[in-house]
């Protein structure tokens, strides 16, 4: 059994972690970590629990984690991984952290669009970013993964085959995605009081959002150039999800059954993505509560653009599964042991 200790398991993704970790075949979670709710049980905190676990959430000291469990999942605000992990932790442990703080390869990158230090930024070189359909070779012989965000995790995976076969400008990507209000976290704030956020739909952080630069790093590996893109987040009311409408101006005309084969050629063999036949486009119930990732796309012969779709659950593909996903690539085991939960419709 993989001893599995979580850091941050209160927040919504750590809850999540619990909730995909407590029917894992292989994993045994051995400490829950909290803020806010030292000494109380899990099953006090989330209700969902009761007679299913019962762990009392303790103190964090990831030090002593890292001497008795496997591996630690930090899910955590941004900012604070970076100051609690070290190479004497990683000697002992293998960490999965779900928070930002070593997905972006360059700390300057970092510090301008968290507005904040980075304060291990050495440990960057090690850290693999944990997309597994494109990572999973690296991912296997780290100790350090970066689990992506949601919407980056959904834009990158809807575009990835497109930068690689050199089919799209890739100056031209224009990334319009839509959230659930989980993906903000169970923290507190005004935006995401039920009155502020119910029937109605707003962009936020437009031209700033954090997640451009991360999405820009990978798509701009991926075709081997820097690019820029235009991401404008929005937060939509519901709980879960993700839907990513993505635009790219195509080099020159192709036909829907072409790409097709160009996504196959990436995706084909991928449990976890699910390429929709022509004219159907993802919808997030679709993927609730699942690890997939759905994409569907249009050829758009009168602009010469394409128009791709995907769908993920912000909180399981877009984080606590693909960090379930990630773990399973790093202990050998079937990437898909512990994540073939049916997505929940309606
Ligand atoms: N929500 C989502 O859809 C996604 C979130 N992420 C990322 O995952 C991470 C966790 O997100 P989420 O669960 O939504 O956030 P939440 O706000 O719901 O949870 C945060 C967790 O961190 C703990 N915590 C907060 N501040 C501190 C601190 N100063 N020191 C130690 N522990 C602290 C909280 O403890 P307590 O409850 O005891 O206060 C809680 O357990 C974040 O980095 C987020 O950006 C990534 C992908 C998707
Ligand atoms: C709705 C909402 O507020 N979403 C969050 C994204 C959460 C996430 O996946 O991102 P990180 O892991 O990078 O925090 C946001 O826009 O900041």
């Amino acid at each position: 059994m993989i001893r599995v200790g979580i850091v941050g398991a209160t927040g919504y993704v750590g809850e999540e972690l619990v909730r995909i970790l407590m029917q894992h075949p292989e994993s045994h979670i051995i400490n829950l970590t909290s803020q806010s709710y030292v000494g109380k049980s899990f099953s006090q905190i989330y209700h969902n629990f009761e007679g299913i676990c019962n762990t009392i959430c303790e103190e964090e000291d990831i030090e002593k984690l890292s001497e008795e469990a496997d591996v630690i999942f930090l899910a955590l605000p941004h900012g604070i991984a970076s100051k609690k992990v070290n190479a004497s932790i990683l000697k002992k442990a293998k960490v999965i952290d779900l928070g930002a703080d070593f997905r972006l390869k360059n700390a300057n990158v970092y510090e301008q669009w968290y507005n904040t230090e980075h304060f291990s930024p050495e440990l960057l070189k090690e850290a693999v970013y944990g997309l597994c359909e494109i990572k999973r070779d690296q991912i296997q012989k780290s100790n350090l993964i970066a689990n992506p965000g949601c919407y980056t995790t959904c834009t990158i995976l809807s575009l990835y085959p497109l930068l690689k076969e050199n089919v799209i400008d890739e100056d031209s990507i224009i990334v319009d995605a839509k959230s659930g209000v989980s993906g903000a976290g169970r923290a507190l704030s005004l935006d995401i009081h039920y009155i502020e956020c119910t029937e109605s739909i707003k962009a936020y952080k437009i031209a700033s959002h954090r997640h451009t630069p991360e999405i820009e790093q990978e798509l701009g590996e991926a075709c081997k150039k820097d690019i820029t893109i235009s991401f404008t987040p929005h937060l939509i009311p519901m709980n879960r999800g993700i839907l990513a409408t993505c635009y790219g101006k195509l080099k020159k005309k192709v036909t829907w059954d072409e790409i097709m084969n160009i996504y196959k050629k990436y995706y084909e063999k991928e449990q976890f993505i699910r390429l929709m036949n022509k004219g159907v486009y993802p919808e997030t119930r679709w993927v609730k509560g699942s690890n997939y990732c759905d994409i569907g796309f249009s050829v758009d012969e009168r602009t010469g653009r394409i128009i791709v779709i995907g769908a993920i659950d912000n909180l399981v593909k877009g984080a606590a599964g693909q960090a379930v996903q990630n773990m399973n690539i790093l202990f050998g085991l079937k990437e898909n042991t512990g994540l073939n939960q049916i997505p929940m419709f309606p």
